[in-house]
């Protein structure tokens, strides 16, 4: 298998998308912020299926990270990534050096917001936002995660012009978003959400699982089970959502866990559903052990 071609700046990488797209080929863009595994590796095998070359974006992007979130501890290993998408087969990584006009990690703070928008106004200052969609679940907690997700992946959409871009279903939230943007801003891109991977244990692959200690990663494994126990009781007939809610909240809580949100939604618009459910949902859980904070869901559909 060849090493992917690797490309730190958006010009260079547009052309690269556009020359292979005047030979007719087909695009599939996995965007990700690296320390790649299993997961990520799947988006990368399913893109290879249904595209002619696939693009990896790996950048960890200052602009959906608030100022107390965990931006400068976020794991990182370039070259572990290169040899697993040379093995994974991708055609193309952008590691942009240059996505933003200026670095928004860098500027000033209003409130609680990381702002793009430098004092002399020469900066980043457009963001998108997906209003109903980013309010609830993560949206509570981490006030700039979703603007500065659509922002993101929108600037990616443009730079790399994919056909098709797949998603993780581990962030439900952010693939609804994406889906969201890309339907009500007509771009020509159709977007694949893919099932959450898992370690054998059950626990939800994220790059963020490398952060926790051996205790906390036995302690973590409750989300999942929390979750499996919720689906199986709601499928033989337990339909009251706050029974549900209780009981993944007392399993978490039990093992240490500190909750952030246990949610019962339905699965497209991802309002909550406060009584019996009578339609597909998800429920959706953010939980931190020790500092590294987790998210996972299970689909339900009754
Ligand atoms: N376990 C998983 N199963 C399916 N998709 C996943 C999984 N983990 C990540 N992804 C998807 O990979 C893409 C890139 O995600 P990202 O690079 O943030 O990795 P991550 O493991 O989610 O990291 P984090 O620790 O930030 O949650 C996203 O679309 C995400 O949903
Ligand atoms: C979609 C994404 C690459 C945007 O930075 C990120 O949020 C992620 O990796 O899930
Ligand atoms: N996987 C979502 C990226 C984040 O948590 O910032």
């Amino acid at each position: 298998m060849s090493a992917p071609e690797v490309f730190r700046e958006k010009s260079l990488m547009r052309a690269w998308s556009r020359y292979h797209r005047f030979q007719g080929k087909t695009l599939a863009l996995v965007p990700t912020m690296g320390f790649l595994h299993e997961g990520h590796l799947l988006l990368v095998r399913t893109a290879k299926s249904l595209a002619d070359v696939t693009v990896v974006s790996i950048y960890v992007n200052p602009g959906q990270f608030a100022p107390s979130e965990d931006l400068a501890s976020y794991p990182s290993d370039l070259a572990g990534d290169l040899r697993k998408l040379s093995a994974a087969g991708a055609d193309a990584v952008f590691c942009p050096a240059d996505l933003y006009h200026s670095s928004p990690g860098d500027l000033p703070i209003e409130g609680e917001a990381a702002s793009c928008l430098e004092d002399d106004g020469s900066g980043h200052e457009t963001w998108i936002r997906v209003e109903m969609l980013e309010k609830g679940l993560c949206g509570r907690s981490r006030p700039v995660f979703f603007r500065g997700v659509a922002t993101v992946v929108a600037k990616l959409f443009n730079i790399v012009e994919p056909d098709l871009a797949i998603f993780g279903k581990k962030d439900y939230q952010q693939w609804r978003v994406i889906c969201r943007m890309v339907r009500d801003l007509d771009f020509a891109i159709t977007v694949i959400g893919l099932d959450v991977v898992r370690e054998a244990d059950g626990l939800a692959m994220s790059s963020r699982n490398v952060r926790l200690s051996p205790e906390c990663r036995e302690k973590a494994l409750s989300i999942y089970r929390s979750l499996s126990k919720a689906k199986i009781s709601a499928e033989k007939g337990q339909k009251n959502s706050h029974e549900l809610k209780y009981l993944v909240k007392q399993m978490i809580s039990e093992a240490g866990g500190k909750i952030d949100y246990v949610e019962v939604v339905e699965q497209q618009g991802l309002q909550p559903v406060e009584e019996e459910i009578s339609c597909p949902v998800v429920v959706c859980v953010a939980a931190s052990f020790g500092d590294v904070r987790l998210i996972d869901n299970v689909e339900i559909n009754i």
